[in-house]
């Protein structure tokens, strides 16, 4: 089964909005976990437009599920990473000011960084995963740094869903059976939301995660976090 780890990066910023403690991203998780979700996902950017160093770390004193860090691997993640010891990093590419993240790894160009900084991070005891494009020459590369997983970056996924959802497939199954080939594990990730979920892991089943946060808040506002984390885990069944 497909896990479900949700990105509350939006959580704090509507906190960040009138610079008070509500919502307060601890409660939050906490009941993310309590309804029933398996993970946490953050992604602490450098200019702490929404998740702060400062949650990375009040979140590790009380997540019980899974927590997955994402970000960009300098030196202030790096250093987040050693002393946070989250189960999961996931690497990006994000320069500092980008909107939100809109491109996976060249594995090919940067296998020798790559290479150094996902042993540094294995070596913390922590699992990693590489935020990577549905292209077979990326998760050959991802294979050859030695990360533990990828993450298929969906957007492009989710914008041909609802032109032609076998259309919009066919590259993420390419991708997807060629990790499974070389024995790495695949998570997604990236706009995924109640309509276009259940065709990704039905067509995708050896998926292991999905990290979603944009769609899941937006659809909170409507139907409360409970019964949306509800539907999406409907959804992964
Ligand atoms: C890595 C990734 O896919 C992103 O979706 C990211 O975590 C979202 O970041 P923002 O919430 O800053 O748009
Ligand atoms: N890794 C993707 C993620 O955490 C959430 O992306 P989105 O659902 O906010 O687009």
């Amino acid at each position: 089964m497909t896990r479900l780890s949700v990105n509350i990066n939006k959580v704090a910023t509507l906190r960040n909005a009138r610079g008070g403690n509500n919502p307060s991203v601890v409660q939050v998780a906490k009941d993310i976990e309590r309804f029933g979700a398996q993970g946490i996902t953050v992604h602490p950017r450098p200019d702490e437009r929404h998740i702060t160093t400062k949650d990375v770390y009040d979140l590790k004193e009380v997540v019980t599920t899974e927590f997955n860090i994402e970000g960009y691997p300098d030196d202030r993640f790096m250093k987040i990473l050693e002393e946070v010891r989250p189960d999961q990093a996931t690497l990006v590419p994000d320069p500092p000011h980008v909107l939100t993240s809109n491109a996976g790894w060249d594995t090919v160009e940067n296998e020798k960084s790559l290479t150094e900084i996902i042993s540094s991070i294995k070596a913390l005891g922590i699992r990693t995963s590489i935020f990577v494009n549905p292209n077979v020459e990326m998760v050959e590369g991802a294979s050859k740094v030695g990360t533990d997983r990828i993450e298929l970056y969906t957007e492009m996924y989710a914008t041909g869903f609802l032109k032609e959802p076998s259309t919009a497939i066919a590259d993420y199954k390419a991708a997807a059976q060629k990790a499974e080939a070389l024995g790495i594990g695949i998570n997604a990730g990236h706009d995924l939301d109640l309509n276009n979920l259940k065709y990704l892991v039905q067509e995708i089943p050896m998926m292991d995660e999905v990290s979603i946060g944009h769609a899941l808040i937006c659809d909170a506002l409507y139907y409360g976090l409970e019964n949306t984390i509800q539907l999406y885990l409907r959804e992964l069944q």
